[in-house]
């Protein structure tokens, strides 16, 4: 998408061809700055400390963090060393084990000598793919916005609002975004679109980041509290739900930034469509039961105790918000049951959330469930 008229992506191989650059979105609204990686150890610490984030750019990331650390050594204890730290820097997030798991099965039957350039052009590739699959999945979210839009317009509406909640743009993946990727594709269907952002504490990926890019892109948006978009939706201020996934199961669960799941069961309350966008490697084809399987990540209290933003001479400003002494807990996620989803956005199609539908989109998978 674009930055002030320049498209960009959130990653991208630097021009001498060796080091991998990207956006700290830690630094995001405030500075536009490029950091470049050289290193697993700068790989690792990028993922961890969410300069880069969001499932799909977290695999991308990871699959050159494996290039960066054959550099030094392409043997398969390195290739091994790699995998397992990249893997070891946030849990939830499925697409880093795909992304790992893609890698390590093309590298490792070929010659030591091969693997350097392999793994530059495969990481470069699942850039790529990702890139296509978003914009894919976009245009089948934005056939669904089309249909919303038609039946509010007749109604006398004078624009179609959509909520969605922390970040699932563009920053979130390479290019285009999950949840956001509809959102663009049917603003340049000429669709008059107003996104409702929840801020999504505590990290506020939503008011920092997805602010940002509706920003950049010319889209009205209004930032919320995360707990206003119940009220909003019982005054029939919202037409439709769509969020993202860090992790899907082969049974339609949904596994999203923390509070998805109280905007699903609103949803349903009200009677909103509550969608959610993913491409095919947001799949985890192993396990069934959302809730029960998918490991659930804990952050640092300090992110609940403290928050962050610009001082008024533009300075960075951390400040406490609780007493000395308040115990805190971060859970990064939750899990969305399949049966409060309207229905799963991918890249081949819209489904069901369930086994059947993702089955009907992704047939060859019958076996691994
Ligand atoms: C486009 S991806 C969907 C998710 O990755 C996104 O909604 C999300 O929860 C990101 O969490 P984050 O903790 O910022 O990596």
């Amino acid at each position: 998408m674009k930055i002030h008229g320049t498209h960009r992506r959130t990653i991208w191989l630097a021009e001498d061809g060796r080091g991998v650059e990207i956006i700290d979105q830690t630094r995001l609204p405030h500075e536009l700055v490029v950091i470049r990686l050289d290193t697993l150890e700068e790989a690792e610490r990028a993922i961890k400390e969410m300069w880069v984030r969001g499932a799909p750019l977290i695999g991308a990331a990871a699959a050159y963090g494996v290039a960066l650390a054959l550099r030094s050594d392409a043997s398969d204890a390195r290739l091994d060393e790699a995998c397992r730290r990249l893997l070891a820097t946030r849990p939830t997030a499925v697409n880093l084990r795909w992304a790992l798991d893609d890698m390590r099965a093309r590298l490792a039957g070929l010659a030591v000598s091969d693997r350097l350039a392999a793994a530059y052009r495969r990481a470069a590739e699942i850039a790529d793919e990702d890139v296509t699959m978003n914009a894919a999945l976009g245009g089948h979210g934005a056939a669904i916005l089309a249909e919303l839009w038609k039946k509010r317009k007749a109604a006398g509406a004078s624009r179609l609002n959509v909520l969605t909640h922390c970040n699932a743009g563009w920053l979130a993946t390479v290019d285009w975004g999950t949840a956001l990727a509809p959102v663009y594709k049917a603003d340049e269907a000429g669709i008059p679109l107003h996104v409702w952002v929840d801020e999504t504490r505590p990290r506020n990926q939503g008011a920092s980041l997805t602010a940002c890019e509706l920003n950049w892109q010319g889209i009205a948006h209004t930032v919320i509290v995360d707990n206003a978009g119940g009220h909003l939706m019982q005054h029939g201020q919202v037409d439709v739900c769509i969020v993202g996934t860090d992790r899907t199961t082969a049974s339609g669960d949904v596994c999203n930034k923390i509070g998805t799941y109280l905007k699903a069961l609103a949803a349903h309350d009200n009677g909103v469509p509550f969608y959610v966008g993913l491409p095919g490697p947001t799949i985890d084809w192993t396990i069934e039961d959302g809730v029960r399987d998918i490991p659930i990540e804990e952050r640092d209290p300090s992110e609940v105790t403290h928050i962050s933003g610009r001082g008024p001479s533009g300075e960075r400003l951390t400040v406490q918000l609780t007493p000395d002494g308040s115990p805190a807990i971060n859970y990064g996620f939750d899990v969305t049951p399949a049966r409060l989803v309207t229905g799963l956005i991918t890249e081949r199609g819209v489904c069901p959330a369930s086994s059947v539908g993702l089955l009907s989109l992704y047939p060859e998978k019958r076996n691994h469930v």
